[in-house]
């Protein structure tokens, strides 16, 4: 089965955003993997979190891949980039038509929602009618959901992990502490590619701690002689996490996706949260980790008990927030149980339907 190197698609439309602004010539990069089926009814759909990327086979092992749940013998799965990503889709460091450089600080605010409308033209343009299920955790939850509430005849099913209706206050506080680490490295204004870097750096090894907690650092940071006076475990891994991050990212496109992740607000022009919620017509499996301090489990139980056709299942994990990317094990076990569950309804229907 064919698993596709990356490719692009760019609109030729102006793409308008939520704001009103605009980009022109909208690039969006993309994986696939497998290929339609003749009843078109076999399209998982992925949306990445905050550093991800549109290749779900590298960031979600376990399981995407060749041998996991979803793979490419019975699934076409699409992911695409987000926006203001640097993996590929149209992002700060591109070049702005109209001045001839690239756009820095001068990128276009956009939301969550102008990623979704990204991937319904991503998905227009490659002919997928219908989205079998659409998962994605997180950020990448945020987007499902924008996307099912935006299109709810497209989708049907829904599987969101870890994520949220409304992005909470303390997770803006999260996003503002970041961002203002980065803006108090000055190069950060310098409009280089590596503009402040030493800001990503101190912001990632804050947004550790709010993908992990006590019991992970406990875990696997703890000292082993009672000697030490300095130079801890647990300091070097934040010093080493941060620095990862920097060589595979950039400050601009952090600060971009993390203020719409604070503006993720599915209520924003529409109507109560709740009735909101309640417009989805997908099935919907809906993911909580029991650790997770960035997402917790409130609002997933929250998501749950309005979203009209939701069932809820909970991860025990000590991995935080992080847990949607590494407990594969438990979260393919949850997707096979409300598949089958589904299937066992349906055929349920239908022999009530000729009996
Ligand atoms: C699979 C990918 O990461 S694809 C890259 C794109 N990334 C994404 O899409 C984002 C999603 N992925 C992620 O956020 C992360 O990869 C996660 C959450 C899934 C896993 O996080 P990781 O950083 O790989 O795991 P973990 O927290 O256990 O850290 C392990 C790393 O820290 C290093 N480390 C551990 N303890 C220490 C320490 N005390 N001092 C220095 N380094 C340390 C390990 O050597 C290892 O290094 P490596 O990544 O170079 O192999
Ligand atoms: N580790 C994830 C967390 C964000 O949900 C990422 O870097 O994308």
């Amino acid at each position: 089965m064919p698993r596709m190197s990356i490719q692009t698609f760019t609109c030729s439309d102006t793409f308008t955003l939520e704001s009103g602004k605009r980009i022109e010539n909208l690039r969006i990069a993309y994986h696939t993997y497998g290929s339609l089926n003749e009843r078109k009814d076999n399209v998982v759909w992925v949306c990445h979190a905050l550093t991800g990327n549109s290749d779900v086979f590298e960031w979600w092992p376990g399981l995407f891949g060749s041998t996991d749940f979803f793979n490419p013998k019975d699934y076409f799965i699409i992911c695409a980039n987000s926006i203001g990503s640097p993996y590929g889709t149209t992002y700060p460091l591109s070049i702005n038509p109209a001045t001839g450089q690239p756009y820095y600080l001068a990128f276009p605010s956009f939301s969550i929602r102008d990623v979704a409308a990204a991937h319904r033209l991503l998905a227009a343009h490659l002919g997928i009618e219908k989205i079998a299920l659409a998962i994605g955790g997180s950020l990448g939850g945020q987007q499902v959901l924008e996307w099912a509430i935006m299109d709810s005849s497209r989708i049907d099913r829904l599987v969101l992990v870890a994520t949220n209706a409304i992005h909470s206050p303390w997770g803006i506080a999260f996003n503002e502490s970041q961002r203002l680490a980065i803006s108090a490295d000055r190069t950060f204004y310098a409009n280089k590619p590596n503009g402040g870097a030493k800001g990503l750096k101190a912001a990632r090894s804050m947004a550790l701690l709010s993908y992990r907690g006590y019991d992970t650092y406990g875990a696997t940071q703890l000292e082993t002689s009672n000697e030490k006076t300095d130079g801890f475990r647990a300091s070097s891994y934040q010093n080493y996490q941060g620095e990862k991050l920097v060589k595979r990212f950039n400050a601009y496109s952090y600060w971009f996706l993390s203020k719409a992740m604070d503006g993720h607000n599915i209520g924003r022009g529409r109507a109560d949260i709740r009735d909101v919620l309640r417009q989805i017509k997908a099935k919907t499996l809906v993911i909580g980790i029991n650790s997770d301090l960035l997402f917790p489990i409130t609002e997933q139980k929250f998501l749950t008990n309005h979203i009209p056709d939701a069932v809820y299942a909970e991860i025990n994990s000590f991995y935080g927030h992080d847990g949607f990317l590494i407990e594969t094990e438990r979260i393919t076990e949850e997707i096979s149980r409300f598949l089958s569950h589904n299937k066992a309804t349906q055929n349920q229907l239908a022999y009530q339907q000729v009996s």
